[in-house]
């Protein structure tokens, strides 16, 4: 490949050492001109060594001229002389990778006497960073203080917002004052064109609040009615960022490979983009809600049902309502109706990872715009236009639209699902015994295939429909079902679901796929052996 033209070229001191740097529109890099020399040296000791080091100019987080920072030589500062004939400096700030998917800010700093020729250096490298214009300049930032650990403030403050400012990326940051507040903020107030990104510092569920906030803004403005199953969505326009500091944060592990609030900082400033696919859930043409991560029926519907019992509890809830549920061992009667997504590349067993720049995310090269409304209609039999059904009775109905991958699973519940494929993984659990059930979910937190039982089935999908097993399911408002009665039976045969950790209380929905829906401050989980080449480790202490 052709080199980029070199826009700048000068020798400076990195430490006591000399260099030669260059900059290129796409690189700065440093090269140690004594190396040779040093290597023959035996006082080098190899804690101070300076090596050679390059970044790619989008990896550029700030740079400015270093006014009062004394060079180092060999860990001792240098003397009065040799600092007066060395006055101009300027550092550079980029991004460096550590293991396990960890970005770090880190900094370099070149010396020179001649100052203006480092202040040329700042402004020049300061043009180049300001032609990147996929980098956010204002970013509109809601903290939910309740979060995780409700640590997310002091996250935001400590380590996040420091790093906005280097960046010089302008924020307005609202602290939530209770459930919902910005969701309706977006909804109605925020003056949107004043940003280039939405960031939200919680958990999954406050970026789903900012995410149905954000989409039922998108869709009024473009006049979609958000209650017909059948209208495609409208795309949002604006970027969203998350900053983890919830107890689930599956989306950044999805997106980022990590739920590191200063990677994820990283992550926005440099502009990176990842389109995610959105589920829409309706209910006899009523919208429910969106859903980007996971949907599950009978068993995580029911985990969910019993752990908001249990909110006392605290996080530990989620376990012990697993294993009371596990016992309880109910299954639910119904029927799944799906269309399989027949024109993509990957299947949920192909163990193709979704890794950053991956082909079924980029939809095989196909544009976005190739959604068309084709075979959008709802079944009414077994098979119509590639619809197929699938009648019993089940343990768990889940529809995986990324891996769902998290410490506790690392592979997740479907671990070759895609962000932005336009499909999600549909997995049927049928009943079987305890001991069955347990192994299925066993093999979630290891890497056993966990659709290699003759109880589990799993198909890619773009649309499904559920309706449980008598659809005696009665009319409901909210929480609540209408004209409930007796008839029904005291024991109700239908299960809830589970949409993104909120419960659905309908068990009859119907489910469509809407590619990239949302663009997010993130690239794919960049691959793990790469990171050494990719991230260019330059020197050791700078
Ligand atoms: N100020 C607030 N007070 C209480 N709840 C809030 C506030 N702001 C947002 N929320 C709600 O808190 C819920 C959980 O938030 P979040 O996902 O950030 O934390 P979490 O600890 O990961 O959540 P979970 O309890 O679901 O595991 C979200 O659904 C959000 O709507």
């Amino acid at each position: 490949m052709e080199e980029p033209e070199c826009l700048l070229s000068s020798r400076f001191f990195l430490k006591s050492t000399i260099f030669e740097v260059n900059l290129s529109r796409i690189r700065l890099t440093w090269r140690n001109l004594q190396t040779k020399a040093a290597s023959g040296s035996h006082n080098t000791s190899n804690k101070f060594k300076v090596v050679s080091g390059s970044v790619p100019v989008c990896e550029i987080i700030a740079v400015y001229e270093a006014q009062g920072i004394s060079p180092i030589k060999n860990g001792q500062r240098w003397t009065q002389e040799q600092e007066k004939a060395c006055q101009g400096a300027f550092t550079v700030s980029y991004v460096e990778r550590e293991g396990q998917h960890h970005w770090r800010p880190r900094d370099v700093t070149f010396h020179w006497p001649d100052t203006p020729t480092c202040r040329h250096w700042v402004s020049t490298i300061r043009e180049q960073i300001s032609l990147l214009n996929h980098r956010p300049k204002r970013l509109l930032v809601y903290i939910n203080p309740n979060s995780g650990k409700r640590q997310a403030k002091q996250i935001y403050e400590q380590r996040v917002a420091p790093l906005f400012s280097r960046a010089s990326v302008s924020t307005h940051v609202i602290v939530t004052r209770d459930r919902d507040h910005a969701k309706d903020h977006l909804a109605s107030d925020a003056d949107l064109t004043k940003y280039d990104g939405v960031v939200c510092v919680g958990g999954d569920g406050m970026f789903s609040e900012v995410l149905h906030g954000l989409l039922t803004r998108t869709q009024r403005d473009a006049g979609v009615d958000q209650n017909s199953a059948e209208q495609n969505p409208a795309p949002c326009g604006i970027r969203v960022g998350i900053i983890p500091a919830g107890s689930t944060d599956c989306i950044c592990y999805a997106s980022v490979g990590t739920n590191d609030p200063v990677t994820s900082a990283l992550h926005i400033i440099v502009g990176d983009s990842h389109a995610l696919d959105v589920c829409s859930v309706h209910h006899r043409n009523k919208f429910l809600r969106y859903s980007v991560s996971m949907l599950g029926y009978g068993f995580y519907g029911d985990v969910l049902m019993d752990s908001e019992k249990k909110r006392w509890m605290g996080p530990v809830r989620y376990s012990v309502s697993g294993f009371t549920t596990f016992l309880a061992h109910h299954s639910y009667e119904g029927t799944v109706y799906f269309l399989p997504a027949t024109d993509v590349s990957g299947s949920p067993r192909d163990k193709t990872k979704c890794r950053a720049g991956c082909l079924p995310c980029q939809r095989d090269g196909r544009p976005l715009s190739d959604d068309s409304g084709k075979d959008k209609e709802t079944p009414n039999k077994d098979h119509h236009h590639g619809w197929q059904m699938i009648q019993g009775k089940f343990l768990a109905i889940n529809a995986a639209s990324m891996s769902c991958a998290c410490p506790r699973s690392p592979e997740g519940l479907s671990p070759a699902a895609h962000l932005s494929d336009g499909t999600t993984d549909l997995i049927l659990v049928r009943d079987c015994s305890h001991f069955n059930f347990l192994r299925h979910l066993y093999r979630h937190t290891n890497t056993d295939d966990q659709f290699d039982l003759g109880f589990v089935e799993v198909h890619r999908i773009r649309r499904f429909r559920f309706v449980p097993g008598n659809d005696l399911e009665p009319e409901w408002k909210g929480d609540r079902p209408i004209q409930f009665s007796p008839s029904y039976g005291c024991q109700p045969t239908w299960g809830r679901w589970s949409c993104d950790g909120e419960v659905l209380h309908q068990a009859t929905i119907e489910v469509g796929v809407h590619c990239g829906l949302i663009q997010l401050f993130a690239r794919g989980i960049e691959a793990q052996e790469g990171f050494q080449e990719q991230s260019t480790p330059s020197t050791q202490t700078v």
